[in-house]
């Protein structure tokens, strides 16, 4: 879609700070738009902590990927790609409009629902269902009389949970896959008919008679974001609701850790050094393409395998997230606490579910080492080579999760580290997810 930009008579660069990093900002730095003190501060400020959005002149003509909210659209000018406010952007008839692919890639992605062997995933996932189960039960009194909306149901456990352990007044359970159908027949065999309704669409277009006292949703993809189903969960908030209601998980955090992986190393890069007593090491730099390009979803770190302490890289609140925060960043240093071979990070996620009230209990589903494994089991970047560590030493870096400008449900995550400092010692490395 091409649009030409109107009314906008000055170049403007707009930087938009991530209320979540807000306090890692040193003081009085905060940027404000369009103005040379602008660029001055944005131009002294870490500029990874912020999301820029595209600078355009009258007349420039955008090439506009996705239109995520009304106000805010994703662009592209002159090969640079960002947030442009729509009130300032005129659609251009296109002469021929060719069709261009669904950069959220609905068909693939819904199509994948329609069977069983993901939702048997989910549901055989113990740590996960129980957690959700948990909450409810938690809040069955709070949930007394209200409205809920769960938000992707899949076969509906969640809402049959609602209808189980509460009495809410009705459950809207939204699944845009033909799962749906399946769904009905599970709310009507378990006698559950007058609470959860079952609604089939997409939640960014279904219409729902009422605003809602409660989102709940299963939403979290591998390395916390991927699939950003997350994006979905913002819009149906903003839209659906009510002021002080409560969404479900209330927050999300994305966890790093240095590890050694001796095992991994060994089977993918090792045994090339002399398979059968041959030597086959010139074929270690396919091995290191093929095996340590792309994460490793479904890897199990142990705790004995960290290196140091854990850290939350990224913390997402749920109430207050945007969806152009979605190219959220973090910054980490390690300081480590066993000698040994650093080999790759590690990263799992923790979601919380707050009580609705005031002095109920949170639930946590924390998919690290220390608790029970979950089907998310946790992501694994190898670095290209090893590097040998001891008990004090420093990694240090930045990790950027930068969302894929075409291809909405991807995301690059950027890794960069220094050992001690050090600018000799360094490592940069990013790793597609999965485009
Ligand atoms: N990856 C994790 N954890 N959960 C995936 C959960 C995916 C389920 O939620 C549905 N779903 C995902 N996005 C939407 C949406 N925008 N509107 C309606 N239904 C949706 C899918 O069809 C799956 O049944």
């Amino acid at each position: 879609m091409i649009h030409i930009v109107l009314r906008w008579d000055f170049h403007v660069v707009v930087f938009q700070p991530q209320p979540h990093f807000q306090s890692l900002f040193k003081s009085g730095q905060n940027p404000s738009s369009s103005s040379s003190r602008n660029d001055d501060a944005i131009s002294r400020l870490p500029a990874l902590f912020y999301v820029p959005q595209l600078s355009f002149s009258s007349g420039d003509m955008l090439l506009v990927h996705a239109k995520p909210t009304s106000e805010w659209w994703w662009a592209e000018l002159h090969g640079v790609i960002g947030y442009v406010p729509a009130s300032v952007i005129r659609q251009e008839p296109d002469e021929e409009e060719e069709p261009v692919e669904d950069p959220w890639q609905d068909e693939e992605y819904f199509g994948s629902y329609k069977t069983l062997k993901l939702h048997l995933e989910m549901l055989s996932d113990k740590s996960r269902t129980e957690a959700y189960r948990h909450v409810i039960f938690n809040n069955s009194a709070a949930l007394r009389g209200k409205v809920v909306m769960d938000l992707g149901c899949g076969t509906g456990i969640i809402s049959l949970f609602c209808a189980q352990l509460a009495q809410p007044s009705v459950v809207y359970a939204v699944e845009a896959c033909s799962m749906a159908a399946y769904t009905r027949q599970l709310v009507k065999q378990n006698g559950f008919e007058e609470v959860v309704t079952v609604l089939q669409g997409r939640a960014e277009e279904i219409q729902l008679p009422e605003k809602v006292d409660v989102l709940v949703s299963e939403w979290m993809g591998s390395c916390l974001l991927f699939e950003f189903m997350v994006e979905s969960v913002l819009l149906a908030r903003d839209r659906w609701l009510k002021e002080g209601a409560v969404t479900w998980p209330s927050s999300a955090a994305l966890t790093l850790v240095p590890c050694q992986a001796d095992g991994y190393y060994a089977e993918k890069m090792a045994f090339w050094e002399h398979p059968y007593g041959l030597d086959f090491t010139p074929l270690q730099p396919l091995a290191r393409q093929e095996f340590f390009t792309k994460p490793r979803f479904s890897h199990l770190v142990e705790p004995a395998e960290c290196l140091a302490a854990p850290c939350h890289v990224i913390r997402l609140d749920m109430y207050t997230l945007q969806i152009r925060d979605l190219e959220v960043l973090g910054r980490f240093l390690f300081c480590v606490e066993r000698s040994g071979i650093f080999h790759e990070f590690t990263a799992w996620f923790t979601v919380h579910f707050n009580s609705m009230e005031a002095e109920g209990s949170a639930v946590e589903l924390d998919t690290g080492p220390s608790a029970e494994p979950t089907h998310w089991k946790r992501t694994l970047f190898m670095l290209d080579r090893p590097v040998s560590v001891c008990a004090g030493d420093s990694i240090s870096g930045t990790i950027v999760l930068r969302r894929n400008p075409v291809w909405r449900r991807h995301m690059n995550v950027f890794l960069h580290w220094s050992i001690n400092g050090s600018t000799e010692d360094v490592g940069t490395k990013t790793f597609p997810m999965w485009r």
